[in-house]
Formats: structure tokens, C-alpha cells, sequence
């Protein structure tokens, strides 16, 4: 039950992959020994043997507590604070989750915008149920995140009174501090941990990623045990023909070749949220110094009719990463028609998925011709277990990936430029200077 690559559409020759091995090698040490660049933040390395298995124990309780009782829960975050848990709640949901009467909570995501709409339309739609929130925030005073906070908190005391609110209001954040942290301890709320070595975008193993996963009802022994399984699956690689390794060393040969593009592919609309989840990870870590692969994504085929044409014909800057899963959970039959008008019989009687797999293959042997190089990644089944694998998969590749390229793959210092910007601009004691200064801008 492993993870797989197929480089062989990747344009890239052997002796690339081997010319890497001793960089690979190096990085892997550099992790593993923490002394590269952003060491304080290795603590997703072996998290899936170290992390705390009383917190995981009072999540699983909480968890059954919330799905017993709630009938919508509200996750609260931004970035790393909630695209993997959503990414993974999608991935392993029924599609039209919300929609169907046997799912219990109906889960939700605030605090991901600042779009007012989004929050009064949300508030309108969950005001008259039964809600509790699980507020996810490390550093504690994202501005996004923090305004729904105040949203949904005000709701649920007005709802329930303070006391009543206290019990349906869960939180993830730092251990000791932040103002999520001393306001959780104020009011008793109940804490969860975002380990102080542990950045948000290779948190989804820890508390963030693990009470949203367990209220939406899948098993996160599972999900552990796919990180656990593929962490000793890496820690054991001893050459180039281990996926992980391969797929960090194919990206920068690829980069290194002028490839300033990576595309993840999907052809499962489900994993969709999963690709947002994969552009945070390695655009935070690997895009600075003046460096870093432009992550982007597509979701196939629906993209074929929209972004295909560039992806075929356009600027040669780019290569294509692919999911493929080996299972597909359900097929659907196509139906024969009484008159043939649409020319579809000689695919009647089908599976859907039969199709989907032609049309990626189709796709996969154009853009290779067309000088977009490939490369498969070969999932056996979409699954609590495989997601966790997949996500620990791609945290070490980016890890072991930005060492090779040359950053610290563990900060994001870029980030605050924009949230500055932002302060001043709406007059936030303290930004006074910087507001003059984009007056002059404006
Ligand atoms: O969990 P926090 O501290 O609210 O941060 C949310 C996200 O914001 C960032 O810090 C960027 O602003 C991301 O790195 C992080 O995942």
C-alpha cells in the first residue's frame, strides 16, 4: 500500500536523478540532524511516533462528544490552519456533504476570507441550529480568522449564555502562548496544542488537521498510521528509486531546467481542496530568495476545457504532477440511448471512471508531446489511511525539496508584507508612519 512515482514522462535521464543523490543525501541529514535552515521548526518530522497520545485521546473524545450533539460545526482558520482538514474532509466526504440528511455535524469554514458576505450568509444558515466551533489560529491574531472568532463566539452567547457557549467552543493554538491561548484560559475553553515546532502548513498530523477530521467522522488512527507508515518508509530509502526522494529530486532537476511552473493534476473533484492544501506547502516554503516553483493546480477534466489550451500550446515553463488513485470508490454506468445521436454507444455500457481514465491518459501523452514533462504519482485507494501518507509524503519531499533549492523551506517571511500593508491601511495603533507612507502610494 505505498505511494508510487513513474518519472518515465518526466524528460529527465537517470543519470540526472543519480548526479542528486548525494544532495538528497545531505538534506535528508540536515533534517534529520536538524542543522539546516529553519531547525526549530522539524517537529512534523517524526511527529507520527512522537506526538501526544493523551491530547489524541482527549480529541477522539471530544470529537464523538461534538458529533453527538452538534449539528453544525464551524472550523475556524486560515492557511495552514485550515486547508488541510479541508482538503482532507473533502477527499473522504460523499459528494454534496452538506446536503444529505445522514451527515451529522454539517461542517462548515470560517474565518478562510474576509468576505462579509460569506459570514452573514453562514451566520443566517447555521443561527437556528445546534453550533460549536473550533477555533484554529497558532500565532493566535490573524486578522481573518480572529474577526470570525468574534463572529461566531457573540452568536453562541447569545444563543447559550457565556457558560453555555464555554462548551461549544473548542480551541487550537499555541501551548503556552498568543491572545487565543490567554483568552481559552480566561474563559475555559477547551485546548488543543499547534506544537511550537510545528509550522501551520505541516500541521494537518497534530490537533489542527485531527478534531476537524474526527468530527466529520473518519479515522484518525488511520490517518496516523498512513504518516507512521510512510515516515518508516522514507527513513529506510537507501537510494534514488524511493518515491519521495524522487519526486523532491525530479522537481528541481525539472526547475533547474527552466521549469518555473509545477501543475498538480487531479481527475477526482474530491481532492481538489487537496491541491490547495499542496500550493500553500510548497509556495510558502520554497518561494523566496527570489527563487521556488509556482505552484498551481488543475482539476481534470473540467480544466481540460479551460486551462488545456495553455497547458498544450502555451509558454514551455511548466511540468505536470499527477494523482492517480488505483481504486476509485462507485463507478456510473453509461446508459445506451435509443438513437445513437450523441455517437456515445460505443462507450455505452462503461463505467464513468473508464473514461476519466482514458482522458488522463490521453492528456498525459499530449502535454508530454507537446514538452510538458509528466510525472505519476500512483495512489492504491483514496483513504483515511493513503491521505495520511500522502500528506506526510509530500511534507518530507517539500522538506528534503526546499533544502536542495537552496531556502529554508520553514518560514514564510513574505507573508507579513501584505498584513503591514493592511494595518496601516485601516489605522491600527502603531502604523502610523507606514500609513503616511502609502498615502503617498496611493
Ligand atoms: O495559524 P495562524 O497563526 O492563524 O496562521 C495562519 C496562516 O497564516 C500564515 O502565517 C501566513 O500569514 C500561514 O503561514 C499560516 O498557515
Amino acid at each position: 500500500m505505498s505511494i508510487t512515482i513513474d518519472t518515465k514522462h518526466g524528460v529527465i535521464r537517470e543519470e540526472e536523478f543519480l548526479g542528486l543523490w548525494s544532495q538528497i543525501q545531505d538534506s535528508e541529514k540536515a533534517l534529520k540532524g536538524k542543522t539546516g535552515a529553519g531547525a526549530d521548526y522539524l517537529g512534523w518530522l517524526d511527529y507520527p511516533v512522537s506526538y501526544d497520545k493523551g491530547e489524541f485521546q482527549r480529541i477522539e473524545k471530544a470529537a464523538s462528544f461534538i458529533r453527538s450533539k452538534c449539528e453544525a460545526f464551524i472550523i475556524i482558520g486560515i492557511g495552514g490552519s485550515y486547508l488541510g482538514s479541508k482538503a482532507m474532509i473533502d477527499a473522504l466526504s460523499p459528494f454534496f456533504a452538506n446536503e444529505r440528511d445522514e451527515v451529522q455535524p454539517k461542517i462548515y469554514f470560517a474565518g478562510q476570507n474576509i468576505s462579509g458576505k460569506y459570514h452573514d450568509d453562514l451566520i443566517r444558515l447555521v443561527k437556528d441550529k445546534d453550533v460549536m466551533i473550533n477555533v484554529i489560529s497558532k500565532s493566535g491574531t490573524t486578522t481573518e480568522p480572529a474577526i470570525a472568532f468574534r463572529l461566531f463566539k457573540n452568536l453562541l452567547e447569545e444563543k447559550y449564555g457565556a457558560e453555555g457557549a464555554r462548551d461549544r467552543i473548542y480551541v487550537t493554538t499555541d501551548a503556552k502562548k498568543g491572545a487565543l491561548k490567554e483568552l481559552a484560559m480566561a474563559q475555559g475553553y477547551e485546548t488543543f496544542v499547534i506544537p511550537d515546532d510545528v509550522g501551520g502548513r505541516y500541521s494537518v498530523h497534530t490537533a489542527v488537521g485531527l478534531l476537524p477530521i474526527a468530527v466529520a467522522g473518519f479515522d484518525i488512527k488511520d490517518f496516523m498510521k498512513g504518516a507512521k507508515d510512510q515516515m518508516e518508509e522514507t527513513d529506510g530509502a537507501m537510494d534514488m528509486t524511493d518515491p519521495c526522494y524522487r519526486y523532491a529530486a525530479a522537481r528541481n532537476i525539472l526547475y533547474r531546467k527552466g521549469k518555473t511552473m509545477e501543475i498538480m493534476v487531479n481527475y477526482q473533484p474530491e481532492m481538489a481542496m487537496f491541491s490547495e492544501w499542496w500550493k500553500q506547502l510548497f509556495g510558502e516554503s520554497e518561494g523566496k530568495d527570489g527563487k521556488g516553483l509556482f505552484p498551481v493546480s488543475v482539476n481534470n477534466s473540467t480544466d481540460l476545457h479551460s486551462l488545456g489550451q495553455i497547458v498544450q500550446e502555451g509558454r514551455r515553463n511548466m511540468f505536470e504532477t499527477i494523482l492517480v488513485f488505483d481504486e476509485v470508490d462507485r463507478d456510473t454506468i453509461i446508459p445506451t440511448a435509443s438513437e445513437d445521436l450523441d455517437g456515445l454507444d460505443y462507450i455505452a455500457g462503461s463505467g464513468m471512471n473508464h473514461v476519466n481514465n482514458k482522458a488522463f491518459l490521453g492528456t498525459l501523452m499530449a502535454h508530454v508531446d507537446g514538452n510538458v514533462p509528466n510525472l505519476v504519482l500512483t495512489i492504491p485507494e483514496l483513504s483515511a489511511y493513503m491521505l495520511g501518507r500522502l500528506v506526510y509524503f509530500f511534507e518530507r519531499a517539500c522538506g528534503i525539496s526546499g533544502y536542495l533549492m537552496g531556502v529554508n523551506p520553514f518560514d514564510q517571511p513574505g507573508v507579513e508584507s501584505y498584513k503591514r500593508n493592511m494595518f496601516a491601511l485601516l489605522g491600527k495603533p502603531g502604523y502610523e508612519d507606514l500609513a503616511r507612507e502609502l498615502e503617498g502610494k496611493k
